[in-house]
C-alpha cells in the first residue's frame, strides 16, 4: 500500500491551547479538525514542508529550532497508509489565521475530544494531555 508523509504540528499558545484547522469541504476528511501540516513533497525534509505549509495555511512564520519533535502517527486508510510526524511549536511569527478559508480553534487539551478528529489523530491526544494537561 502507497505510504504517505505528512508533517504536522501542534502549535501551543502561551495558555498551553492546541491549534486545531478544520479541513475544508470537498477535501477528504472534510469538517474534521486536524493539526496544520500536510503532505512531504519529492525532495523535500519534513520540517521545511511543515514550515511551508504553516506559512501556506496560517501565514505564520516557524524557525526550524523551534520545532521539537513530540510523536507521531501511523493510520491504515483504505487507500494508503499516513505516516505522520508531529513536532510542537510555541514559537512562531505572526497571528495565525486561515488563509485557506479553514476555521482555527485554539483548544485546551481537555477538550480535544470535543472537535471530531481524523482516526489517525486519535492516539496523539493522550500525548498532549500528557504533555500539558487538562487545561483550565
Ligand atoms: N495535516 C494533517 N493531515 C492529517 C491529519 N490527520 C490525518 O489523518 N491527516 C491526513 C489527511 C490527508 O489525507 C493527509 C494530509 O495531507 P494534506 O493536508 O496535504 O492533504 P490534502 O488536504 O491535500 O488532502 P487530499 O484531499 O489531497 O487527500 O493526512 C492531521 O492531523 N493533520
Ligand atoms: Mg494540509
Amino acid at each position: 500500500m502507497k505510504l504517505i508523509l505528512v508533517a504536522a504540528a501542534a502549535l501551543v499558545d502561551a495558555d498551553g491551547r492546541v491549534l486545531l484547522t478544520e479541513r475544508p469541504a470537498g477535501k477528504s476528511l472534510a469538517g474534521l479538525w486536524e493539526f496544520p501540516g500536510g503532505k512531504v513533497e519529492p525532495g523535500e525534509r519534513p520540517e521545511e514542508c511543515l514550515i511551508r505549509e504553516l506559512a501556506e495555511e496560517l501565514g505564520i512564520t516557524v524557525k526550524e529550532p523551534c520545532l521539537a519533535p513530540l510523536s507521531f502517527a501511523s493510520h491504515t486508510y483504505e487507500t494508503f497508509q499516513l505516516l505522520m510526524p508531529l513536532w510542537i511549536c510555541r514559537r512562531w511569527e505572526g497571528q495565525a489565521q486561515g488563509r485557506e478559508g479553514q476555521r482555527l480553534a485554539w483548544v485546551k487539551p481537555g477538550a480535544l475530544r470535543d472537535y471530531p478528529m481524523p482516526p489517525a489523530d486519535e492516539p496523539l491526544i493522550p500525548v498532549l494531555l500528557d504533555l500539558l494537561g487538562p487545561g483550565r
